[in-house]
């Protein structure tokens, strides 16, 4: 959309709403960032089934972030969720050293997926409050993440309960997307 047009469009129907997705293994946090992020608190949770959805602005853009539940009965509905979603947020448990191969071979899943070939990737390395819990460079080598050619991506080390992190993530995010 060109530039008068776009402002033209704002004008009218409000600000476009990207979409945005949070999927990662169950027990991730991704339910605990969602709340943290638009409520401005750490939330109980209890594991998701299907999906929550939430509108938010940062930096003058409008999201739609949809949360997926990540047991793997919910996990093969995830490319459902896919059709033009902007970005992913993938959500790692950085204590979960166990699961963490389990993360890298949905990760790349989604990245072979069609329908997301344009999408940003933002991994959030979480739970970092937890001490001995995997570092950033651990998790990153463990994804694999220097693997994915032609993808823009970066992750962050964050904590959802104590909200550390995650306003570095959607920076590096919002930058990206206000660009495109
Ligand atoms: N210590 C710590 N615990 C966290 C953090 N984020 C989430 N948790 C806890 O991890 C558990 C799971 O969090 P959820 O947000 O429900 O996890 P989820 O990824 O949404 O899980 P599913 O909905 O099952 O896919 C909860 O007990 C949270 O309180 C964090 O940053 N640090
Ligand atoms: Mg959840």
């Amino acid at each position: 959309m060109g530039v008068a047009l776009s402002l033209l469009w704002t004008r009218f129907f409000g600000k476009e709403e990207m979409k945005l997705l949070i999927l990662g293994l169950d027990n991730a946090g991704k339910t605990t960032i969602l709340y943290r992020i638009t409520m401005g608190q750490a939330v109980e949770t209890a594991p998701t089934v299907g999906s929550n959805r939430e509108i938010f602005e940062y930096r003058n853009l409008k999201f739609m972030l949809w949360d997926v539940g990540g047991q793997s009965s919910i996990r093969t509905s995830w490319p459902q969720y896919f059709t033009s979603a902007r970005a992913v947020i993938l959500v790692v448990d950085s204590c979960d050293t166990a699961r963490l191969g389990l993360s890298r071979d949905e990760l790349h899943r989604i990245c072979a997926d069609e329908a997301l070939k344009d999408a940003l990737l933002l991994v959030f390395a979480n739970k970092q409050d937890v001490k001995g819990c995997m570092t950033v460079a651990q998790i990153s080598e463990g994804l694999k993440l220097t693997n994915l050619r032609d993808r823009q991506w970066q992750i962050v080390a964050c904590s959802a309960l104590t909200g550390t992190g995650l306003y570095d993530g959607l920076d590096w995010l919002t930058t990206r997307l206000a660009k495109q």
